[in-house]
Formats: structure tokens, C-alpha cells, sequence
């Protein structure tokens, strides 16, 4: 120990005098000479007490930066990445950094300084307002492969592959990510999961692979993102599901079978959603004759037998290498759990992982539920399983049901109002606030924000589905550059409009007032038939392509008028007790128009449109309007047709459609 009359000591250490700031491997000598030489030896070993202090409390809190920090304080990639090789290179440790935003950015960083330091294609981007989706495995084989690597070949890159620095970078990158490598699997299935997920909330049709792959990413959760033996998985059962504990943000579950050591793991809201979803939407279907209590089911309705191989079977369906086995994997958090924590965190890292068969005895329920999410919370920053959620991810997250943190969110979005085109508080606000500094309000607030703004974007498309395109404008118009859906996603959203929104649409009113249609052409057929109404543009089905546009009279004003006619339906249709009349052509209120409705052939056998009766309020008037919907996909130049509900009489026996 070095003491204050700065004597040559064997425990002396670098540590910065507090005074001038400036690193010293002799403080107490250093003192002595310079910043405090007037002052008492007690004086001078309190000073040097005080640096030792500063120094270990700068390395314990200060040295590890969370890179999902450095995305808050600056979102603006170029900066930020800058700031990232900054701090490597000054030797911080970056946590939760995904390896793949090290190769994208690396790259955009490459480009900057004019180095050729090579990233293989990344699958997935990571800052928020860079919408997270995975792609597709990289084509080049293994995970280690996809690593970041610094190319020794080019020309170019001399400065920067010569750099030290990069090279230490390099290996960081392959140190620190074993245990989020093994998570991968979790990064790349994650889209497609979370797309049957979706389906699964809205009970669209979801095929029994899809479900299959959805309980293997389950159970993967369990295993990869929680470290949990494939036991816990495999002997989980409903009882343990419904008997689950929240606390704080989290959820609880103890798991005790034969089959493994008690252990307990905490799920976050979402996950814990997602196999709520797995439990209510799809177990039931696998449910067999013996009605198995295990909470994962195989489709044969038995227990679980391998949960290693079903993990596997994942990564086939995702081209992934093999996973490693889950032993593995506890070991390599246990590895990087010894790098980052105190010894008494890593015996609870040792309890969580379930490597030790007397937790349950150890302490009461309430406190081990406690534990296990302090446990669960300081893991996370050993992996960076979903660091950001997407607005896609967190629009179906903050649809799903959570038994945690819903009454926190209400506050929070008192406090921070959901807009359509607002931005999510940042960090500092939300904190400043009172809300905890995680991301889970960030995510859920632009969630939010995400299903307005796919409501509203749909909400464009009453009268006929659009064209991706035309959704891309309407996305554009809008200013948004992040949070947003793909215009493909609205189009599958998309169906035909309710009533009420019809009745209420803008878009159709004004066709109504004007007999302005797109999309129709009226086409002589010649002969008997005469004109039709033929599509210039292809519709979907439920689309709403124009009305019947006529004077309104009684039923029976109409009968009479057929009795002139003898007894020809010509250009009247009736509905309930009434009758549109289109007999006069042009009509007075369109004296320039031949207008589409009155044109369209009938069929009874083969329609294509049907006529639906609404009410719309045309020029501040209520107005009973007959609006043609498309009943199935039309194509360019097909005619339109819809049954009159007439017979051969009507036609003067001439129909060529009729029955
Ligand atoms: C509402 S109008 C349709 C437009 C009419 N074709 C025109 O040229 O103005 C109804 C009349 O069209 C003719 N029509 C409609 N559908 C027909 C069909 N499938 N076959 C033959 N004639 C048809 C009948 O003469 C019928 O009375």
C-alpha cells in the first residue's frame, strides 16, 4: 500500500489526482511534490484515500456503457458510431451492442474514413428510428463467419486495418457476443413470430407449420433468451403457467417436475403475451384424449420430448447453423457473468440458471419472485435479445395482453398523449417524469403511435383497396420517416369499409354528388343489350365501384311506371319500399353525364357487383343511395354486372344472362 509520504509501496496504482486531473502512478509522491505540498501528511493521505475511491467507483459504474444509452442520447447513426469507436478505442466496454449493427455501422463508418473494413451483410438494422426486421440468414454459412472482419487485401484500407484499435474492436465484437450469438435464432425468427403472432390476436388463419415454428420460438425464449434447461420447458405445466406471479415488470414462473431442478425465470411483458398467445390460440387445437397438463404441447398432444431438438429444427427452418447446446449457453452467460458482476451476483446468476436444486427452500415466495427479476433484468444486459422492438413489434405487443404495467401505461400516456405525428418522450424526459428509464413505455407508446397510424392510413382506402404505390405516397405526404407500417402490411390489413365508415367516407360522397367514378368506361355491346359498364382498371373485392344514380320515388310511383313500360324494369330499380328511377336521360341534375349505374348489364348467373342500400348525407341532405360493391377481384375490361332480381319478362324475353 502506498502511503502518504508517497514510500515506495507494492500495492501502487495509477490513479488520477483529483486536483489537477492528471493520472499519476505515484499519487502520494505526486501530492507531496506538487498539488498538495503545503498541506499535513493526513491531509495528503485522506487526498489519496479520496482518488483510490474516485478510481474504483469510475471503474465499477462508469467504465461499461449500455449502447442502447448511446442510441438515446444520439440517435443520429453517424454520430453515433463515432462516438462508439471513440470510446472502444478509449477502452469502454459497450454492452448490448448486436453484432450486426457493429457490421452495418461499421460499414457506414468505413465509408466515412475511406477504409474498406469489410462487413458481411447485415440481416438487420438497430437503432429505433432504423425500424428493426430481420432478413434472411446471410448467405455465408456460419454465425462466426457473419462476424465482423477487417480485411488485411485492400489497398485502401491500410489505415484503418493497421489501426490497432479496429483489431481490438474486432475481437470485442467476437468476445462479448458468444452468448448473443447463440441468441440468433431469436433475431431472425423473430419478424415471422411476431407475424403469426399478430394473427393469432386477430384469429386470422394461421397454417400448422407456422404454428409449430411459433411454440419452437417459444420454447427457444425459455431456453435461449432465459438460459433455462430444455427441462423447464419440457416439464412446464399449465398449473405453473396460470399460477405465474407478476412483479414489477415482469412475470414469474417456477417450474418444479421430475424431470429437472426446481428453477424459476422471469418473462418480460411481451414474452409473456406471446405465450399467452401460444397457450390460448394454439395449445388448444394439440390438446389430445389424455388431456395433457404439460404447458408445451406436441402436435400429437403429448408432452415435449426434446425441446434441444425442436431448437434445432428452428434453426433449420431459418437456415441457421446448429444452436449449441443450452449447457453451453448458461455456461457462456456464467462467463460473461463472472467479467461483469460482484460474487454474490453471480451466485444468483448460478441460482437463476437453475444450477442449484435448494432455491425453492431458500426463501419465500415473494422474495425469490423479487430475485429472480433483479436476477432476470441484470442478465438482460448480457444479451441483446430484442434490444429494439420495431413499431410493428411494438403496435402487436402493445395489443397484446399483459397482466403487468397496464395501469403504469395509462399514466404514462396522460402524461405523454399519443400522436400520429409526434415523437415518444426521450429517455430523460420519461425519467424526469418519474417512469422507469427502461425501453418498455418507449416501445409501447410507439406502438401506439403505429396502429393510429396504421388506422388512419386504412382509414384513406374506404372506397377501394389502393395500390402499394398509392400507400407509399400517402406515407410520404405524411412526413413520416420511422414507426410506420409497409404499404404491403395496409394491404393486407385492408377490408371492405362498415357501413358507418361508408356512409361517412368523404371520398364517396363526392363521387355521389358528382358522378365522378374511376376506373369505368361505358362500352356499346350493340344488339339488344345495348350499353354496358366495362373496368378500365382493376378492382378488389369489396371495393365500392359506383351507385345507382337516379330520381328517388315510392315502390309504387315505380310499378306504375313499369305498367306504361309494359311491365319492362328498363332503368328503374327498386328497393325496400323504393324505386330509383333513371328512366330520364341526362338527368337534370347532370345534364353533361351519362352516368355509370344505370348502365350495368345484369346477371343473374354470373354477377359481379352487388347492390347494397346506405344512407349518405349528400349536400347536408339524408340521401338513400344504392352503392355497387365488387364481390369478387375484377379485372381491366371485364363487364359489370349485378342481378336486377328481374326475369326473362323484364327483358322483353331478350336477356342472354337470364335464368
Ligand atoms: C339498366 S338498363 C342497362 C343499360 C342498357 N343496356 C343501355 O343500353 O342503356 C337495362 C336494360 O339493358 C338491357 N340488358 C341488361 N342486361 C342485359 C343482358 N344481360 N342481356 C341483354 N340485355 C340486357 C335490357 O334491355 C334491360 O332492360
Amino acid at each position: 500500500m502506498a502511503d502518504a509520504n508517497g514510500k515506495k509501496s507494492a500495492d501502487r496504482r495509477i490513479a488520477h489526482c483529483l486536483r489537477c486531473h492528471k493520472p499519476q502512478d505515484n499519487l502520494p509522491k505526486h501530492l507531496k511534490r506538487a498539488c498538495m505540498k503545503r498541506c499535513t501528511p493526513e491531509e495528503r493521505a485522506a487526498e489519496v484515500q479520496k482518488a483510490k475511491k474516485s478510481s474504483k467507483d469510475w471503474i465499477w459504474a462508469n467504465r461499461s456503457w449500455n449502447y442502447n444509452d448511446i442510441v438515446a442520447l444520439l440517435p443520429h447513426r453517424r454520430c453515433r458510431m463515432a462516438l462508439v469507436k471513440e470510446l472502444l478505442q478509449r477502452g469502454f466496454f459497450i454492452n448490448n451492442m448486436p453484432y450486426i449493427a457493429h457490421s452495418a455501422d461499421l460499414e457506414n463508418l468505413a465509408g466515412d474514413t475511406a477504409t474498406t473494413a469489410t462487413a458481411t451483410t447485415p440481416t438487420a438494422p438497430v437503432a429505433p428510428a432504423e425500424a428493426a426486421t430481420s432478413g434472411p440468414p446471410s448467405p455465408e454459412g456460419s454465425v462466426s463467419s457473419r462476424l465482423l472482419r477487417l480485411s488485411s487485401s485492400s489497398s485502401s484500407s491500410d489505415s484503418e486495418t493497421s489501426d490497432p484499435s479496429w483489431q481490438k474492436y474486432g475481437r470485442l465484437v467476437e468476445s462479448t457476443h458468444s452468448v448473443s450469438e447463440r441468441q440468433e435464432i431469436l433475431r431472425v425468427a423473430k419478424t415471422d413470430f411476431l407475424d403469426v403472432y399478430r394473427r393469432l390476436l386477430v384469429k386470422k388463419n394461421v397454417s400448422n407449420n407456422r404454428k409449430t415454428m411459433y411454440r419452437y420460438y417459444c420454447e427457444a425464449v425459455v431456453v435461449l433468451a432465459h438460459y433455462q434447461r430444455p427441462g423447464v420447458a419440457e416439464g412446464m405445466t399449465v398449473q405453473e403457467w396460470v399460477n405465474r406471479v407478476p412483479e414489477g415488470r415482469r412475470t414469474v414462473i417456477a417450474v418444479s417436475n421430475q424431470k429437472t431442478p426446481s428453477a424459476q425465470f422471469s418473462l418480460t411483458a411481451e414474452e409473456e403475451a406471446w405465450l399467452q398467445a401460444y397457450y390460448e390460440h394454439i395449445r388448444p387445437d394439440d390438446v389430445g384424449i389424455g388431456d395433457c397438463d404439460s404447458f408445451f404441447l406436441s402436435t400429437k398432444g403429448g408432452p415435449l420430448s426434446n425441446v434441444t431438438s425442436d431448437i434445432s429444427r428452428l434453426h433449420d427452418m431459418f437456415k441457421l447453423p446448429k444452436v449449441a447446446s443450452s449447457q453451453e449457453i448458461r455456461r457462456a452467460v456464467e462467463t460473461e457473468a463472472t467479467l461483469r458482476f460482484s460474487e454474490s451476483q453471480r451466485e444468483s446468476v448460478t441460482h437463476y440458471l437453475g444450477h442449484s436444486t435448494d432455491v425453492a427452500d431458500r426463501h419465500n415466495r415473494m422474495q425469490m419472485a423479487e430475485n429472480t427479476v433483479t436476477m432476470a433484468v441484470r442478465l438482460d444486459s448480457v444479451s441483446d435479445f430484442s434490444p429494439h422492438t420495431s413499431g410493428q413489434e411494438a403496435a402487436a405487443a402493445a395489443a397484446a395482453p399483459s397482466i403487468t404495467r397496464d395501469k403504469e401505461f395509462s399514466d404514462f400516456v396522460e402524461r405523454f398523449p399519443v400522436s400520429r405525428d409526434g415523437q415518444p418522450p426521450y429517455k430523460k424526459e420519461r425519467v424526469d417524469a418519474g417512469f422507469p428509464e427502461d425501453r418498455f413505455f418507449y416501445d409501447k407508446w410507439r406502438g401506439c403511435q403505429y396502429t393510429e397510424r396504421e388506422k388512419y392510413l386504412l382509414s384513406h382506402f374506404t372506397q377501394r383497396k389502393q395500390s402499394a404505390m398509392e400507400v407509399g405516397r400517402l406515407i410520404k405526404k405524411e412526413g413520416w420517416v420511422a414507426n410506420y407500417p409497409k404499404p404491403e402490411d395496409i394491404l393486407e390489413k385492408w377490408c371492405p369499409a362498415p357501413k358507418h365508415i361508408v356512409e361517412n367516407d368523404m371520398a364517396i360522397l363526392k363521387s355521389v354528388s358528382t358522378q365522378r367514378w374511376k376506373g369505368l368506361a361505358i362500352k356499346d355491346f350493340g344488339g339488344e343489350k345495348g350499353q354496358g359498364v366495362v373496368a378500365t382498371r382493376n378492382f378488389t373485392k369489396g371495393d365500392i365501384i359506383c351507385d345507382y344514380h337516379g330520381k328517388l320515388i315510392t315502390a309504387a310511383e315505380g310499378r306504375l311506371l313499369m305498367q306504361d313500360m309494359q311491365d319492362e324494369q328498363g332503368y328503374l330499380l327498386f328497393f325496400k319500399n323504393h324505386c330509383i328511377d333513371a328512366q330520364t336521360f341526362p338527368c337534370e341534375c347532370h345534364p353533361n353525364l351519362d352516368t355509370f349505374g344505370r348502365r350495368i348489364s345484369h346477371s343473374r348467373k354470373d354477377p359481379n357487383l352487388k347492390s347494397l342500400h346506405y344512407v349518405l348525407r349528400v349536400d347536408g341532405e339524408d340521401k338513400d343511395v344504392i352503392l355497387f360493391r365488387a364481390l369478387e377481384d375484377i379485372k381491366v375490361d371485364t363487364e359489370l354486372k349485378f342481378d336486377y332480381g328481374v326475369n326473362r319478362r323484364s327483358f322483353r324475353g331478350v336477356g342472354l344472362d337470364l335464368e
